[in-house]
């Protein structure tokens, strides 16, 4: 794609203001939803530590907690000497963000937790038919006595505790359901549902977790894997619901293709909440750390990714630049302000207006009436047509216009 280039600054006005709130389809006064106070359970240093290429050092918390996610998980230290050094060295970090170690139901890993002094147990077994013949073997009635016992030791310890089922989208609904109500008897502090597969749909997720939300008191975490590309859409449907927890990694990194995106996150619920997003959350650190994490991994940035994708601000169609140009929120739902990104116009192509070209002409300092540079548009759309034309070239055309006395 040819470069484009930033034309905005200085020639609009609106260019800090906040998209409009005006939206018609927006719900109102849904008392289920915890759109507007969720909270977020990172998972790159675990889900993320997933992702075949990864390989995390602990450096990654603190950016984590300087971006101001609620909780960082952690893998399990059964997986190794070197993973449990590394929760224990997080740990003695003193980071705002809670620190939860993601093990499996099993007393022997929750001993092991517990000793690395985190401030939390992410316990989880799996319920599904396949998982309980092929993972472990437990019957339901085996996990409910393991959960039970597990919970309870954990508690005891003065620990937060969380039980999560593994893919609790192919579990049976009723075993699911008990379950958890047992589980919230005796006093867990969360109970996770996992799409641990990525079958869910945002409709199975409403109706599962508002089901839920009317069985259980405590809180509620979700975890949505991204094979069938709904993670962040179930993410947010499942808050709607009454979930109260959302877990993410950076760009969404995990098993296969990953989970909710924190970046993807954060573009839908700025848009739900814009107030509760931009004072929680230091938005400004999500480029950085976004490209951090992308290198350690050896990925790119995709182009079409939320608010830091290449293109995600870039506006190219003459109608659409000369929208933009009047009031950025014509086309912008999210203001890359918000984001500490930059707005581009694109001035170069055949689909370039007269309109962007105006503004151009004005940011480059020079004068010319509306008449010539129509002229001069259908000369840039022609040139266009021939070749792929940079920004540069577009300027040169300008200025040669300019030049020759044509203005
Ligand atoms: C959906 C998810 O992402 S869940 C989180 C996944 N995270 C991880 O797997 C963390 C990294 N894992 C590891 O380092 C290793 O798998 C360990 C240390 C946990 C276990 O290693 P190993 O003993 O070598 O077993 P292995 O990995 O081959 O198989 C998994 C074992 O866990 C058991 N298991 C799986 N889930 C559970 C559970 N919830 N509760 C108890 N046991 C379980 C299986 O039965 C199997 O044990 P077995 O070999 O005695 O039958
Ligand atoms: O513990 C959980 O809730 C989720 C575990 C997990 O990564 C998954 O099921 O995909
Ligand atoms: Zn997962």
């Amino acid at each position: 794609m040819a470069p484009s280039t930033d034309i905005s600054n200085g020639i609009n006005g609106s260019q800090s203001s906040a998209p409009s709130r005006s939206n018609p389809y927006q719900p109102v006064g849904d008392f289920l939803s915890n759109v507007s106070r969720f909270k977020i359970i990172e998972s790159t240093l675990r889900e993320g530590e997933q992702f075949a290429n990864a390989w995390l050092d602990t450096g990654y918390a603190r950016m984590l907690d300087d971006f101001g996610v609620d909780y960082i998980e952690l893998t399990s230290p059964a997986a190794s000497e070197q993973s449990k050094r590394d929760i224990e060295a997080i740990c003695q970090l003193g980071l705002k963000a809670k620190i939860l170690t993601h093990v499996r139901c099993h007393m022997g890993d929750a001993k092991l937790a517990v000793e690395t002094g985190v401030d939390g147990l992410d316990l989880v077994i799996g319920t599904s038919d396949l998982l309980r013949e092929h993972s472990h073997g437990k019957d339901m009635s085996q996990i409910i006595t393991t959960a039970i016992d597990v919970i309870n030791y954990v508690k005891s310890q003065g620990l937060e505790v969380r039980f999560s089922s593994e893919d609790s989208f192919r579990s049976d609904f009723v075993d699911l359901l008990s379950l958890y109500k047992a589980v919230d008897a005796i006093g867990v502090d969360r109970v996770g549902i996992a799409d641990t597969v990525g079958c869910a749909t945002p409709r199975q997720v409403y109706d599962l977790i508002r089901t839920l939300r009317g069985v259980v008191g405590c809180d509620i975490e979700t975890h949505f894997h991204n094979d069938t590309g709904c993670a962040t859409a179930n993410a947010f449907v499942a808050l709607e619901a009454g979930a109260t927890h959302v877990d993410t990694s950076v760009l969404g990194i995990g098993e296969r293709n990953g989970i909710t995106p924190l970046g993807g996150l954060m573009a839908r619920m700025i848009v739900s909440d814009h107030d509760y997003v931009t004072n929680k959350y230091r938005l400004h650190k999500l480029k950085e750390i976004e490209d951090f994490v992308a290198a350690a991994v050896q990925v790119n940035v995709p182009f079409n990714n939320p608010v830091t994708g290449v293109c995600a601000f870039t506006h190219k169609a003459g109608i659409h630049a000369k929208a933009i140009l009047a009031n950025p929120s014509t086309y912008e739902i999210i203001n890359p302000a918000d984001f500490g990104m930059s707005r581009y116009l694109h001035i170069q192509s055949r689909l370039t207006g007269w309109n962007a070209i105006k503004a151009r002409v004005e940011q480059l300092g020079l004068n010319m009436s509306d008449d010539k540079i129509k002229l001069l548009t259908g000369k840039i759309k022609a040139m266009a047509d021939v070749r792929v034309l940079t920004m540069d070239d577009t300027d040169s055309v300008i200025r040669s216009y300019v030049e020759a006395g044509l203005d």
